[in-house]
């Protein structure tokens, strides 16, 4: 089996983060969610939120689906790096993604969802793509789509495709030749931590030269921005006119107008640029002249993230064999 379907931006102004259309039940209730490599637990939007919650979202109706079944007696609670949050209970049905179905996919249903999920009308719930180890459910965690899907694909891989402002793709089961140019390069994962965690080789910053460093960090597609250690940080934004660590604005902000380095990383021996543009990120409000930058520091983490910021950068395969790698190339 195989799949592929769109990974649209939420918003058209900032790559805040992208939705996919998926399909649930019998018959089919289309849903746009957030695919997300940085956790592990499928939920969407129910009808057993309370209407407070909901601005917009498409919610799932599992009354509405022959095939529909509750998982009795079991619960989910789960807490992002940002602090949004949701719970609920869990139905298993059939789950489709641009042409691959999952029979009996555990698809949790929101009873609660923080004010974050609410403010954000185009996502209707997320896919977690991370390691099922990281599953919330209880008593009996649950299975990620992807280790569903996976004994069936023709290869056992996902990839991201994600644009700058504009729709990409993340495809199943194949790896699609013409999304990439020159080679992919594979590195190790480390499982243990639950998300796709790897080692890149270093930085670089505009045209300077290459600093060789190992940089531990995850793989997600599910946060906005990269944060590093603040000494990368350091020796990118002193190339910025006007930048500054803000604490009104919680990062490293400058003059919309400000001439920006491009930032490179390594992967091996491969390097990846990502370019000013994609580091230009945001206004800190509607209309303002100072920008938030989309490289900010990861010392308050615990762990460095390669988010959409890096990720749309490159083509990025997320391959789960034994052990399981991530390859990255440029596009
Ligand atoms: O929550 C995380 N990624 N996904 C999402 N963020 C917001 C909604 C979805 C996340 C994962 C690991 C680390 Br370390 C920090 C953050």
């Amino acid at each position: 089996d195989t799949g592929s379907a769109a990974a649209i931006p939420v918003n058209p102004n900032y790559d805040i983060a992208y939705v996919t259309p998926v399909s649930i039940g019998t018959p089919p209730q289309t849903l746009h969610l957030d695919f997300d490599t940085g956790s592990s637990d499928l939920w969407v939007f129910s009808s057993h939120l309370p209407a407070s919650q909901i601005r917009g979202q498409t919610i799932y109706v599992p009354a509405n689906s022959s095939t529909a079944k509750l998982l009795a007696d079991h619960t989910w609670s789960i807490t992002y790096g940002d602090g949004s949050a949701s719970r609920g209970n869990v139905y298993v049905d059939n789950f489709t993604v641009g042409g691959l179905t999952v029979e009996n996919q555990a698809v949790q249903c929101a009873l609660q969802v923080s004010t974050s999920f609410t403010r954000e009308s185009n996502i209707d719930g997320l896919v977690g793509l991370g390691f099922s180890t990281l599953n919330t459910v209880v008593p009996k965690s649950q299975l990620t789509f992807f280790d569903n899907a996976k004994p069936h694909m023709d290869e056992p891989v996902f990839t991201a495709d994600l644009k700058w402002k504009s729709e990409g793709t993340y495809d199943f089961g194949f790896i699609d030749e013409k999304k990439y140019t020159g080679k992919i390069t594979y590195v190790p994962v480390n499982t243990s931590p639950g998300y796709w965690t790897f080692t890149s080789s270093g930085y670089a910053v505009g045209s300077g030269n290459f600093s060789a460093t190992s940089i531990v960090g995850i793989a997600d597609t599910g946060t906005s921005l990269v944060y590093l250690p603040p000494s990368i940080l350091t020796a990118y934004y002193r190339q910025v006119e006007g930048a500054t660590s803000s604490r009104t604005y919680g990062g490293y902000v400058f003059p919309c107008n400000s001439k920006l380095p491009s930032f490179t990383f390594g992967i091996g021996e491969a390097r990846i640029t990502i370019p000013s543009s994609y580091i230009s990120y945001a206004p800190v409000t509607a209309g303002s002249s100072t920008c938030f930058g989309g490289l900010q520091s990861s010392s308050s983490l615990g762990i460095n993230i390669w988010g959409d910021v890096a990720l749309k950068a490159a083509f990025v395969v997320f391959h789960g064999g034994n052990p399981p790698t991530i390859g990255w190339a440029k596009k």
